[in-house]
């Protein structure tokens, strides 16, 4: 009751960043921030795989922070095994799932905590309630930003049959608003990454109905903006993170199939919902579980510092992002300070121990007492004695 107790956040010690490549400047420098500002220092592991940003990450950060707090470290698989032999204070990874389990089997060999920001397969149900041509121009922006290489892009669309060859259509006209009649042409998309990712992608399509796209060029690695329509859901684009521009379109009879489908497999990074009704939004939101929900909208949740961002079971663990990040990298320590005054408030605790002691503690924990209280009781107090001592004065 007369004791101070707080919350002091205090550094980790030395944290490891783990990159990748698919906003390679983004997913080490955000994390790094937050790493600094709770005081830690850090080694950043940018991905190989985006071997112009590592390289560039590696010339410019010297110049800017102090090289024997803040290193980066480049190399591949061997590089990074390697480095995760060493004792880190905290890990934060960012990749694919099977990869995490490597950094976290890694980790728990120094007790290290761990943050892995994973992906999965982020659904969209687009409700017969909804203004199609708004919810059809933000998935596909959300869907072929990035060439689909996005951790939160809407994997596939979940809707009505009645929707399918609307939705079809709109993202057609979107897709020409926003890249041109000729895509190929458009400074403003991407290609994929790698041989190995393109042709993964390329396999995905194989025995699919593409209802538009599906143009490729294997020497650029471009891959069209692609929807598949009446996909089953055995397929195999419908079984990993396709994590490249192909849109699959699985029809359900509702929202109640919609919920049953998303909950009979791996808990997602991101979830969005497109629906004027807001009573069926929040009823999808808990009635599922992901990472995090966007509604009528894509991807944005990312954009908001004020919110965590992380994934949930096979989609991550751990959050960041604004101050997320400052707690994720730092140690929430619990201070009581005590004075050595007022030993006899201390006598309960202290044996031989007497029923009537038990009630007292009883008396004081079941009441909660704390300084407001105790400021009442003393205040009640005071207005007992003066009431007294008027009484005493009256006669
Ligand atoms: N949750 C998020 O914030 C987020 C963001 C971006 C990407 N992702 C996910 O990441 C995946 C794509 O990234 P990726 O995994 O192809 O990236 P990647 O190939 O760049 O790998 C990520 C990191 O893991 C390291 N790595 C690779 N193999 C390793 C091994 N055997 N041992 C130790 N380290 C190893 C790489 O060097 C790299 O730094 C997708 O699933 C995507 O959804 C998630
Ligand atoms: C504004 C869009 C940023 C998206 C970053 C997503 C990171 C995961 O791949």
């Amino acid at each position: 009751m007369l004791d101070e107790a707080y919350v002091q956040p205090e550094p980790l010690g030395v944290v490891l960043i783990i990159g990748a490549w698919n906003y390679p400047f983004v997913l080490t420098i955000q994390p790094l921030i937050g790493a600094i500002a709770a005081g830690n220092a850090v080694i950043i592991k940018p991905s190989e795989l985006s071997e112009k940003t590592a390289k560039i990450l590696a010339e410019l950060l010297p110049q800017y922070l102090d090289q024997d707090l803040y290193a980066v470290i480049n190399g591949g698989v061997k590089e990074t095994t390697e480095l995760l032999k060493q004792r880190f204070d905290h890990i934060l990874y960012t990749g694919n799932t099977a990869v995490g389990k490597i950094v976290m089997e890694a980790a728990a060999k120094h007790l290290t905590p761990v943050t892995l920001e994973l992906g999965g397969k982020s659904p969209c149900y687009i409700d017969t309630d909804c203004d199609l041509d708004i919810a059809c121009r933000r998935i596909t922006w959300g869907k072929y930003m990035n060439c689909g290489q996005t951790c939160i892009a809407p994997d596939y669309v979940l809707c009505e049959p009645s929707l399918q060859n609307q939705i079809v259509q709109k993202i057609k006209e979107t897709v020409k608003e926003f890249y041109g009649e000729n895509i190929k042409e458009s400074p403003d998309y991407e290609r994929i990454i790698n041989l190995r990712h393109f042709k993964r992608i390329l396999n995905l399509l194989e025995g699919q109905k593409i209802a538009f796209g599906g143009e490729t060029d294997e020497a650029t690695r471009y891959i069209a903006p692609t929807i598949l329509t009446d996909v089953d859901p055995e397929a195999k684009v419908m079984q990993e993170e396709i994590f490249g521009p192909i849109l699959p379109i699985v029809p359900v009879k509702n929202a109640d199939e919609a919920i049953k489908f998303i909950n009979s497999r791996e808990k997602p990074l991101a979830f969005y919902i497109f629906s004027h009704n807001d009573k069926l939004v929040r009823r999808m939101i808990d009635g599922t579980s992901s990472g995090g929900v966007t509604a009528n909208d894509v991807i944005m949740h990312f954009t908001l510092s004020s919110l965590p961002f992380g994934g949930v079971g096979s989609s991550g663990m751990g959050v960041y992002h604004g101050k997320y990040t400052f707690d994720t990298f730092s140690h929430q320590r619990p201070c009581l300070l005590k004075s050595l005054k007022r030993e006899g408030a201390n006598k309960l605790r202290y044996p031989p121990n007497s029923q009537s002691k038990v009630d007292w503690a009883k008396f004081f924990l079941l009441k909660r007492f704390n300084k407001g209280k105790l400021a009442l009781l003393f205040l009640a107090f005071l207005g007992v004695v003066a009431a007294v001592l008027a009484k005493a004065g009256y006669y």
